[in-house]
């Protein structure tokens, strides 16, 4: 049996998890270079939870600059099993208005230039994407939202762009049009990552604002998105208590696989491996690499 460790990713205007218990701050080495901030590492209710913010105190990194390869490994180095994305986003339908927590089911990546794989010459791996959310995780998610009475879509599509700049009218219009829920910058790597890492992973989409397509609120600004994600910051935090609370204290397996990843996934025949590619998989793939 496997200890349930909890992993929260904090993105814009979450730097820190409120009702964090018992914490340390602690800097983990990665052999992909620098996380984007120490694990914060507490508890509560007793479930061990590793708090990293995503852009740094200060909101110190964009999007396109994110090690996300390296805040995946610590994530895996520090224990975690299971990994929630708080993230703002902007919305593509009128029926999921500023204040919406939006439990993805689905992405789309639209980024360009970001490492978004652990694994390439001498070690080649294909894991499977079509289902890219861990169903269990995301059903505990709902679950806990209606316990707190926070109004929770269950499912919907994220398209990832690279960013920084927003969307033109023309993107917004396209990505409505093809049925698109929500927008934002950072979720894709992230979800790419922790497949390749065996770490089930959902993401809570909180919507900030209706990028611009909508008629009645033409351009989005940094100040609205801040606003509305203040407002929302304490049902997060109610939201990741209550889940805590009820979260089994043993990793349940995950029904698509998402935790067993690696099973099927590299090709690269053992005596073709390059062996300082296979040190810096120790941590995300060494359930494979060392039997
Ligand atoms: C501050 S608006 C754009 C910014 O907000 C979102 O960040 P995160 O996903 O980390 O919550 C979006 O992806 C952009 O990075
Ligand atoms: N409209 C938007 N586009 C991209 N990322 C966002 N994050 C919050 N709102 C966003």
């Amino acid at each position: 049996m496997t200890k349930a460790v909890l992993g929260i990713i904090g993105g814009s205007g979450l730097y820190d998890l409120p009702g964090l218990q018992n914490v340390r701050e602690e800097r983990i080495e990665s052999p992909w270079g620098l996380p984007s901030a120490a694990l914060r590492i507490g508890d509560i209710d007793g479930l061990p939870i590793v708090f990293m913010s995503r852009h740094d105190k200060g909101h110190r990194l964009s999007p396109s600059d994110i090690n996300y390869r390296a805040n995946i490994d610590v994530m895996k180095r520090a224990g975690v099993t299971d990994l929630i994305s708080l993230s703002a986003c902007g919305s593509f339908k009128e029926e999921l208005p500023p204040g919406t927590f939006v439990l993805v089911d689905q992405f789309v990546d639209r980024t360009f230039g970001r490492a978004s794989s652990f694994f390439g010459t001498g070690c080649v791996a294909h894991v499977s994407m079509a289902h890219p959310v861990s169903p269990r995780l995301r059903m505990r998610i709902a679950e806990a939202a209606d316990a707190e009475g926070i109004s929770a879509v269950r499912d919907g599509t994220y398209v990832c762009m690279e960013g920084p700049q927003f969307s033109t009218l023309a993107e917004s219009l396209t990505y409505k049009n093809l049925g698109y829920s929500v927008i934002g910058m950072t979720n894709l790597p992230e979800a790419k990552l922790a497949r390749e890492a065996e770490l089930c992973y959902a993401t809570v989409a909180m919507v900030t604002d209706y990028d611009c397509w909508h008629p009645d609120h033409d351009a989005v600004t940094v100040q609205d998105i801040i606003r509305v994600l203040m407002a929302n910051a304490d049902k997060a935090a109610k939201l990741v208590a209550r889940l805590a609370k009820d979260f089994p204290r043993e990793h349940e397996p995950c029904p698509i696989g998402s935790d067993r990843a690696l099973d099927t996934a590299i090709i690269t025949a053992p005596e073709a491996r390059d062996p300082e590619l296979l040190k810096k998989l120790d941590a995300v793939a060494g359930r494979v690499l060392n039997g």
